[in-house]
């Protein structure tokens, strides 16, 4: 990931995209499939009348395909943060991550980011609606992203949720984030999910300008 330069007053940027476009081959591919099938697999529950037992067998022949080719963690860790700009990785907007639902963001000129998304069933939490434990780290991320856009980024210290109104699955949701304040190691920065212009979560983070070392 590369952190951008402060903006000096008066300064821009363009609309920029800010998460990993994802790709109709390779691994991206795959993980856009994996992602159908736990969909999928959700919306069958015991009481449909495909073979549950078949489909286990060809999905563990699969697992087992891929445990066969995988090398040590270590290094795909080393893979995963060699290069610089966007994760591909992330459990939000990751390309290569099935559970992401994934979420793309893109930089706006006036120093915020946004994004869209649509939630199916893996993120149920209520009734047709969404866990508030997945509200919680949309937002998590896209306030970090946030801070990664604006120039100055951090670990998360503490993150307040308001939930306003219950977030609705199978709608197109709107999340933006945007820093807010710098002062010292400190950062402030907040964000909201909002359906049809209507917050639905918001959120304020304090994040402390601290980096972990990457793998290598
Ligand atoms: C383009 C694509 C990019 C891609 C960008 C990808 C974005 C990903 C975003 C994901 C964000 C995450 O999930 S990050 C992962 C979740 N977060 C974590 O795991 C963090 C775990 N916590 C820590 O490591 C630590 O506690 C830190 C780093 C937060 C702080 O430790 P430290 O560095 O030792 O600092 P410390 O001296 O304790 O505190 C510094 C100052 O902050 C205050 N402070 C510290 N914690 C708190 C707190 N919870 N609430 C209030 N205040 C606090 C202290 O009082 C002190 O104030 P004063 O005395 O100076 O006044």
């Amino acid at each position: 990931m590369s952190e951008k330069p402060e903006l000096v007053p008066g300064e821009t940027r363009k609309l920029e995209v800010l998460t990993a476009i994802p790709k109709n081959e390779g691994v991206d591919s795959a993980v856009a499939a994996t992602r159908r099938v736990i969909s999928a697999l959700l919306h069958a529950g015991d009481r449909t009348s495909a073979e549950m037992g078949a489909v286990a067998a060809q999905l563990n022949a699969i697992a087992d395909h891929l445990d066969e080719h995988n090398g040590p963690v270590d290094d795909r860790l080393v893979d995963m943060w060699s290069g610089e700009g966007v994760t591909r990785h992330d459990p939000i907007t990751g390309a290569e991550n099935a559970i992401a639902p994934p979420l793309h963001l893109a930089g706006r000129e006036d120093g915020s980011i946004g994004g869209v998304v649509t939630l199916g069933l893996p993120y149920q939490g209520p009734p047709g609606h969404v866990h508030g434990g997945v509200s919680a780290m949309l937002l998590d991320h896209v306030l970090g992203v946030s801070n990664a856009w604006a120039g100055t980024s951090g670990m998360t210290a503490r993150l307040t949720l308001n939930y306003h109104r219950p977030t609705p699955l199978f709608q197109e949701l709107e999340i933006t984030g945007r820093q807010m304040k710098v002062e010292g190691r400190k950062i402030w920065t907040e964000g909201v999910i909002s359906v049809d212009g209507e917050p639905c979560v918001s959120a304020e983070g304090l994040f402390i300008n601290k980096q972990v070392p990457r793998p290598r």
